[in-house]
């Protein structure tokens, strides 16, 4: 099963418009690469003027609320984020289920209205330091995963991204194997409830990627693209991670 390679900036809560200037480079990039699927999840700041300077990279935002509208200050719905011009959106990511407190019924909520209002979703899953040392972290994210799907999840709309939390920002990756090892799993635990879909459906590492270890983790059988934060920001650093995915 050939998968399209998926690689997606998580630009957190860094960007102003000054930055304006990398997302038009990173499209241009993003053009040269058209084998591999491009895109830039944003502040929601950001997002209206991104959209128009995006090139061959998509947009894309950052969490959404499960509910189409209503009182809930602070918070965007997918409608509002898919107006702006975002194509897909970030659900689960572990800075949000910890500092927010989400959780998986809620992660899978979120995906599922996201889906309604026409975005395709990076569902993201991922162990603590203390989960992977004590050897449960296949079964530990698994459950996650499984708990977090919402119904009908199909791979045209709906990638996961595999981000242990210890890797994310640190500099520290697991071993080649301990990745593939979890997406291997993370497929196999996929394939229970939505069967061949799985086999479909893109997994994508996040965590410390970057221009020096992205061909090793993309060569993966499992790993089907990248979630990059730090060495997303800019065009220079996310260049030769789009590169090494083909
Ligand atoms: O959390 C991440 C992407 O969502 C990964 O962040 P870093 O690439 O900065 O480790």
């Amino acid at each position: 099963m050939s998968r399209r390679k998926l690689v997606v900036g998580n630009w957190k809560m860094n960007g102003m418009r000054a930055h304006l200037d990398e997302v038009e480079a990173i499209g241009r990039i993003a053009a040269e690469h058209p084998a591999v699927e491009v895109g830039l999840c944003l502040p929601a700041t950001l997002i209206m003027a991104a959209d128009a300077l995006r090139g061959a990279a998509f947009i894309g935002g950052q969490d959404n609320h499960w509910n189409a509208s209503g009182a809930h200050t602070g918070c965007l719905s997918a409608e509002m984020l898919a107006e702006a011009g975002a194509q897909w959106v970030i659900v689960g990511h572990s800075e949000r289920r910890d500092a927010q407190g989400e959780s998986d019924a809620e992660v899978a909520a979120k995906a599922a209205a996201a889906h309604a209002a026409g975005l395709k979703v990076i569902l993201c899953v991922g162990e603590s330091l203390e989960v992977r040392d004590a050897g449960g972290a296949e079964a530990v994210v698994s459950a996650q995963l499984l708990a977090s799907l919402p119904e009908g999840a199909a791979a045209d709309w709906l990638a996961i991204a595999y981000e242990p939390i210890w890797a994310i920002g640190t500099g520290r990756i697991p071993t080649m194997e301990a990745v593939a090892s979890m997406h291997a799993a993370l497929r196999a635990a996929l394939a229970t409830r939505i069967g061949s879909e799985a086999e479909k459906m893109r997994i994508l590492y996040g965590g410390s990627m970057n221009g020096d270890n992205a061909a090793d983790l993309m060569a993966i059988a499992d790993v089907d693209g990248g979630l990059v934060g730090g060495a997303s920001l800019t065009a220079a650093k996310f260049g030769p991670v789009i590169a090494a995915a083909g």
